[in-house]
């Protein structure tokens, strides 16, 4: 199965979570807006001067100037006009100030000479100069944003600045992760003969922590027990969306998630997906929860989540938006390919081509048990399965990493 396909039946097989919950506004970042938003109040609320300077009449100003005008009135942001501007007066405003009925312009303080109480101009304003018009921004009532939208910084000021002071997103996406393997032992315990530290367990929290719509249950290791593998997996399917365990895809006696998955009826979606890494992947439906056994390798388990599982789980949280954060990269390497799989390859870059290209270089040897490789990369360049090899020059599309 292709990666693609692999995602759109991943996607398939999520369903938006129908909960919804009202929160403050500065409790909210992060989370998916449930419905559409209208806004309470016009944004600006009143026509508005968009500098510090002189409210005036254009009719006033007749033949060619210059033209002298008293200055008849004061408004700071915060006041409104006693009265409105009379005609051969003009109004010192301040940024933010409501403009005084009757003016339809704005001349900033510099564009103007002022002594005592009149000022001289040699321009003629346009019309509606320096105005912001009430509801320019948004009108009262409108739609200030669609549903489905992550709350970034920048739309909960909108909101507020639309006047309203609480949002209904959806719930939270309840995951559960666990670690399975019996060689596992977590960082700061001595390791056995044999055995190796945990590190999807903090992979995956940490991953899912950045991820504000959703909340972890995390299960710990779990030894390489089918039977409790299944008692857990089952307890976990009650109360979770989601359930995320890396380790024991594959093929050796010891792998057991694909026995559990089908013991417990599961609805099997994805299977050997041409990815590399991270080929042994499955997901698979319990019920209304969707299951992601991520391969054990950490590598393998970082790019099967975000190419595979987080399409999903951002379907689950109700958010419509798809991320498109690609660049277009040039290879500054040559690899010589054996498979036919779309290959993540984790890529740095110091310099740029002629038009702005990162000109990338490969980190690592390709190994899905390395995370150095990985740990140091600004990004994962993207091999088509078509291509065998990777000259010096050849385009390739980057998935920048967040910071
Ligand atoms: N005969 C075959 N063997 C393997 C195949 C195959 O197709 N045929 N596929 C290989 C590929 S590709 C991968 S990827 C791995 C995936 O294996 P599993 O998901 O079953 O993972 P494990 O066997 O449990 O572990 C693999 C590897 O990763 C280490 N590991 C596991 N969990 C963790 C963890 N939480 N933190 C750190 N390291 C972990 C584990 O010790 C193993 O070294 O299978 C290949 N084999
Ligand atoms: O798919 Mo495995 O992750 O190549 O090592």
């Amino acid at each position: 199965m292709s990666v693609d396909a692999a995602r759109l039946r991943a996607v398939a097989a999520a369903a938006p979570v129908p909960d919804t919950e009202g929160l403050a506004l500065d409790q909210a970042c992060g989370r998916v807006l449930a419905g559409s938003v209208a806004a309470a109040s016009a944004l600006p609320p009143f026509d508005t001067s968009a500098m510090d300077g002189y409210a005036m009449r254009l009719p006033d100003l007749t033949g060619a100037g210059p033209w002298q005008l008293t200055v008849a009135l004061q408004i700071a942001a915060g006041t409104t006009a006693a009265h409105a501007l009379a005609p051969g007066n003009a109004a010192r405003i301040l940024t933010g100030a409501p403009i005084p009925a009757g003016a339809d312009a704005v001349v900033m303080q510099e564009h103007v000479t002022r002594s005592g109480d009149r000022i001289t101009l040699t321009r003629r304003p346009r019309p509606g100069q320096n105005i912001r018009r009430r509801g320019e921004d948004v009108a009262s009532g409108a739609q200030a944003l669609p549903p489905g939208v992550a709350l970034t910084p920048p739309r909960l000021a909108l909101l507020a600045g639309c006047g309203l002071p609480r949002v209904t997103v959806r719930r939270r996406v309840r995951v559960a992760i666990l670690s399975t393997g019996t060689e596992l032992a977590e960082p700061g315990r001595p390791l056995a003969p044999g055995h190796i530290h945990n590190s999807n367990r903090v992979l995956l929290r940490s991953t899912l922590a950045r991820l504000a719509w959703t909340e972890t249950t995390d299960l710990g290791i779990l030894p390489d027990n089918p039977h409790a593998i299944r008692a857990t997996i089952r307890q976990a399917a009650l109360a979770h969306d989601v359930i995320i365990s890396s380790g024991g895809v594959s093929v050796g006696e010891r792998d057991h998630i694909l026995d559990v998955l089908r013991a417990e009826a599961a609805e099997l979606e994805v299977l050997k997906i041409a990815i590399r890494p991270g080929k042994p992947l499955t997901v698979g439906r319990l019920g209304a929860t969707l299951y992601f056994g991520l391969p054990g390798n950490p590598y393998a388990a970082a790019i099967t989540f975000a190419q595979i599982a987080r399409p999903a789980l951002r379907k689950i949280a109700g958010l419509t938006e798809d991320p498109d954060s690609w660049l277009p990269g040039i290879a500054g390497f040559t690899y010589h390919r054996r498979m036919a799989r779309r290959e993540y390859v984790p890529v740095t870059w110091s310099r740029r081509d002629a038009v702005g290209r990162p000109v990338l270089d490969r980190l690592g040897q390709g190994a899905s048990a390395s995370l150095s490789p990985i740990a140091a990369a600004m990004g994962i360049a993207v091999i088509p399965p078509e291509l065998a090899t990777v000259h010096p020059g050849q385009p390739l599309r980057v998935e920048v990493l967040a910071e």
